[in-house]
């Protein structure tokens, strides 16, 4: 299903000028590398008569309720012309398959925008993936996940800013699984060029307008050849189209290793690869930078666009006031800047990069000893 309800192409399937990325946000001392989503996601909702824009907003499982309270919170205290509307998206089943529920359907379909904290997928049995049903459901083709080091908190690196973009609706996140018989199981990598072209043309776009005029696609098209073979295919021919963009590629295994060695290596380029991959180095850059509490993403579709950290519901930590809210909260500022209110992300960015550098009131994973409170107290205290 997809909501496309305002094509915002021009005839040859390029964007124009006019739908770039309006600002770049600053966070931290450097240019974030989240350019927004406007290349493909136009931001069609409208102020209501308070002022405010309504944002859907899904708490999620785990440690979801308590970051969600302090997004709350601090956009309280920043006075982010936005209204949220909670939405349930507990599962049902229709036609045999999980969905999500009309109602939750209808709130981001109204405001096209939404804040997603992390929900939990049982193992083995149980129902699909509700972030690859949301993903599905609204068609966001492209995962961004720009990771980077955070000024002031030491890890061993210090330079990592890469941006990594995942295509979001198909390879091996497609669930299409068997048994061909007892003992043996078959899984389907489902890779298509419509898919692979619209994301690797979103990558190309989202580079030139972040100022990486780089993209390299990531792969193991020497193993599958015909899967990863045609996502590769697909990007060299559109790569065609962006000859102001350099362009190249390179075997998963390889970018792994290059990675931990020296991150700095990836800084001038945006990585573009298949679900799986880009689900797996994307932790993996995360533990670069002090972990998981710190690195956002924003799922973008032709029309509607969800916020959510790369994260997820975390149980080992859950309801005991100590996760780290940063992720969710950058994710949030991802929103602000797809919205067009920078301002406030500009503010908000700041107390928060303030508070990390001041190093006061890290919460733990961070190797401090805050609450989730006390950390989001802070921020809001910087406010
Ligand atoms: N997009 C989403 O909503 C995602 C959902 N999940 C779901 O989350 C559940 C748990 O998965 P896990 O493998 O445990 O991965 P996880 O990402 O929830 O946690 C991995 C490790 O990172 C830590 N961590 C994660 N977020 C943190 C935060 N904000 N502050 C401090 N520490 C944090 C956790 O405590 C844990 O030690 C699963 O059911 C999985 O399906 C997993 C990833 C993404
Ligand atoms: O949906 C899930 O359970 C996991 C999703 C995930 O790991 C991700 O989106 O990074
Ligand atoms: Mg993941």
């Amino acid at each position: 299903m997809s909501f496309c309800r305002n094509a915002v192409r021009s005839a040859n399937g390029r964007f124009t000028s006019s739908m770039r990325p309006r600002v770049a946000l600053v966070l931290g001392a450097r240019t974030y590398a989240s350019g927004s989503g406007k290349p493909v996601a136009q931001f069609l909702g409208e102020k209501n008569s308070r002022g405010n824009y309504t944002v859907s907003f899904i708490e999620g499982d785990g440690i979801g309720p308590e970051i969600s309270q302090s997004v709350k919170r601090i956009y309280e205290a920043a006075k982010v012309p936005i209204e949220w509307e909670s939405i349930d998206v507990t599962p049902i089943i229709k036609n045999g398959k999980t969905a999500i529920p009309d109602a939750a359907i209808e709130s981001i379909k109204k405001n096209f925008v939404a804040l997603k904290g992390p929900l939990a997928t049982p193992v083995g049995k149980g129902h699909v993936s509700l972030n690859l049903t949301l993903r599905r459901t609204f068609n966001l083709f492209a995962n961004v996940r720009p990771c980077r080091s955070v000024p002031g908190f030491k890890t061993p690196y210090d330079n990592v800013d890469t941006v990594l973009i995942r295509e979001n609706t198909e390879g091996e996140y497609s669930g299409i699984e068997h048994e061909v018989v007892d003992g043996v199981v078959q899984s389907i990598k489902l890779i298509t060029k419509p898919a692979s072209e619209r994301v690797l043309k979103f990558g190309f776009q989202y580079a030139e307008s972040i100022g990486k005029p780089w993209v390299r696609a990531v792969h193991k098209a020497t193993i599958m050849k015909m899967s990863d073979g045609l996502f590769l295919s697909t990007a060299e021919d559109v790569a065609k189209e962006f000859p102001a963009v350099k362009f190249d590629s390179e075997l998963l295994d390889n970018t792994c290793l290059k990675m931990v060695t020296d991150p700095s290596y990836y800084q001038p380029m945006v990585l573009v690869m298949p679900n799986l991959y880009g689900d797996i180095v994307s932790d993996m850059c995360a533990g670069l930078i002090g972990g998981l509490g710190l690195t956002p993403s924003a799922n973008i579709g032709d029309t509607c666009s969800i916020f959510e950290a790369v994260h997820g519901s975390a149980p080992d930590i859950a309801g005991k006031d100590k996760a780290n809210p940063t992720a969710l909260l950058l994710s949030s500022m991802m929103m602000l800047q797809h919205m067009g209110l920078n301002e406030f992300a500009v503010k908000i960015n700041k107390a928060i990069m303030e508070t990390l550098a001041e190093g006061k009131a890290l919460t733990g994973d961070l190797k401090g000893t805050a609450s989730t409170t006390q950390y989001t107290d802070a921020i809001i205290s910087k406010l």
